[in-house]
């Protein structure tokens, strides 16, 4: 059973942030490389001579490939730190972006995208684990919290400046200036990014984890300044991992489903909404973001025990918003599909709180690994979830002109990967509490907790 490790004066704020922002600005580089082709798509149509159909491979390859990359990008993290990974993988996506710029075929442009989908797959578990490396661990739930919600910019850099310099120069120009800002953050975060404070640390014990940030500020936990292999067997044994892993799972598709690929037909031609009203859902979707993030972090950080709560209430509210809609066989009024993007919204927002039980459930020297294999379950969820949708739709209407019922059903296929995903989250915290109580910590039975509360006030 790990063991807290000791704690340490925390590094200088200002350093730390400038760590942490140069680091962020390459994750957010990643989510503008990541979303280019989604604005481009027209365009990719026409370069290529493809289908719509055919565009839709484009996002299935990347998320494969993000989702694929995950288990070696988080050996090597732990192996090579954040700095030189953010720094090559800034530069694989460079050139991933540059080769799309000029190619004209479907396999090269494929290819392309491989690569793009390899270089982004590096920034966000990079940037995630330089947090509890710089900052005390009261802070990490909310900076990690604001660490998707500012890469999540990126998606707005593709949608207004990238789209401007397309449509005014065109396709080449386009991709040679995401590649170039590429090579930039690559060399920004060769500069800036440090894998951990300059500091007399004591050296930690191999097996400590990160403690739960409640009361005291705890300084930072100490990252190994000497690596060695990580055993991916050690990673997997670990309760805590598979707890984060379904959290992730079980939170992420739901928005991703969405947000990716059936929110704006569903919203279309399923609902009767314009193209702008269905930019404004997901904008409400995204506005609300910044909002759900801090406050998820702020009550991760203060009820650490309970952060399962946030996972089970955002997944009940999903399941109920999208019962609330998919029910009727009429158009939903504004308000119900407002909740629903919002519902959506708060399960992307539980989706980090898989990273948090990574960060203190693994010890450090294994926390890059762990954080990769919490971050393949989200995209593995999200694959099946939108391959189910479209399996679905593609089954009851094959002409591909779906009306409301079609997407009924459609949507409803999601269960499946609602079942899977909160079994795996129970048995996994089921198993987690146990390693716990193995080591002292019994997290009381809610009933009794209630019980002391009420007795707490009596007393008061
Ligand atoms: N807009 C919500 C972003 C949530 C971040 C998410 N939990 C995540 O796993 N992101 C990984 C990434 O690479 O973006």
């Amino acid at each position: 059973m790990a063991v807290v490790s000791p704690f340490r004066d925390p590094a200088p704020a200002r350093l730390a942030f400038a760590v942490w922002g140069a680091g962020l600005a390459a994750y957010v580089v990643a989510v503008t490389g990541r979303t280019s082709l989604g604005v481009a798509g027209l365009q990719a149509v026409d370069r290529f001579e493809i289908s719509a159909a055919t565009l839709s491979l484009f996002s299935v390859v990347q998320l494969a490939v993000y989702a694929a990359a995950q288990i070696p990008v988080g050996l090597l993290l732990d192996r090579i730190g954040s700095r030189r990974l953010i720094a090559t993988g800034a530069m694989v996506l460079a050139a991933g972006q540059l080769m799309l710029a000029v190619v004209d075929t479907l396999p090269m442009a494929l290819a392309a995208r491989v690569l793009v989908g390899v270089g982004d797959a590096t920034a966000f578990v990079s940037v995630l684990r330089l947090v509890p490396a710089w900052f005390p661990s009261r802070r990490v739930p909310v900076l990690t919290q604001m660490t998707g919600i500012v890469g999540s910019t990126g998606q707005i850099i593709s949608a207004v400046p990238f789209m401007a310099v397309l449509l005014r120069f065109g396709w080449t120009p386009a991709f040679v200036s995401l590649a170039a800002l590429g090579v930039f953050m690559g060399i920004v975060a060769a500069i800036v990014v440090r894998d951990r404070p300059r500091l007399p640390a004591p050296a930690p014990a191999r097996e400590s984890v990160q403690p739960v940030g409640t009361g005291a500020e705890v300084p930072p936990a100490a990252v190994p300044a000497r690596r060695e292999k990580v055993s991916l067997r050690a990673v997997m044994g670990e309760p805590g991992t598979w707890l984060g892993f379904f959290t992730h799972f079980v939170s992420l598709f739901p928005t991703n489903t969405f947000v990716l690929l059936w929110g704006v037909p569903f919203l279309t031609a399923g609902q009767g909404r314009s193209a702008q009203e269905a930019s404004v859902f997901l904008t409400v979707s995204a506005l609300a973001g910044v909002v759900m993030g801090p406050v998820a972090g702020e009550l991760q950080a203060r009820h650490p025990l309970r952060r399962s709560w946030l996972v089970l209430g955002a997944a009940a509210f999903a399941i109920g918003a999208w019962t609330m809609v998919l029910v009727p066989t009429t158009p939903r009024p504004t308000w119900q599909l407002v909740v629903l993007v919002l519902a959506l919204t708060s399960t992307a927002t539980a989706s980090n709180v898989g990273f948090d039980f990574a960060r203190t459930f693994v010890p450090p020297a294994r926390l890059g690994t762990a954080t990769g294999v919490v971050n393949v379950g989200g995209f593995v969820a999200s694959l099946i979830s939108i391959y189910l949708v479209g399996l679905v739709l593609d089954l009851v209407r094959p002409d591909g002109h779906y009306v409301l019922d079609d997407f009924r059903a459609a949507f409803a296929a999601q269960g499946v990967v609602w079942v899977i995903g909160l079994t795996g989250l129970l048995t996994a915290r089921h198993a987690t509490r146990r390693r716990m109580a193995e080591g002292g910590v019994v997290v009381p039975p809610v009933r009794e907790v209630i019980a002391r509360m009420r007795n707490h006030h009596r007393e008061g």
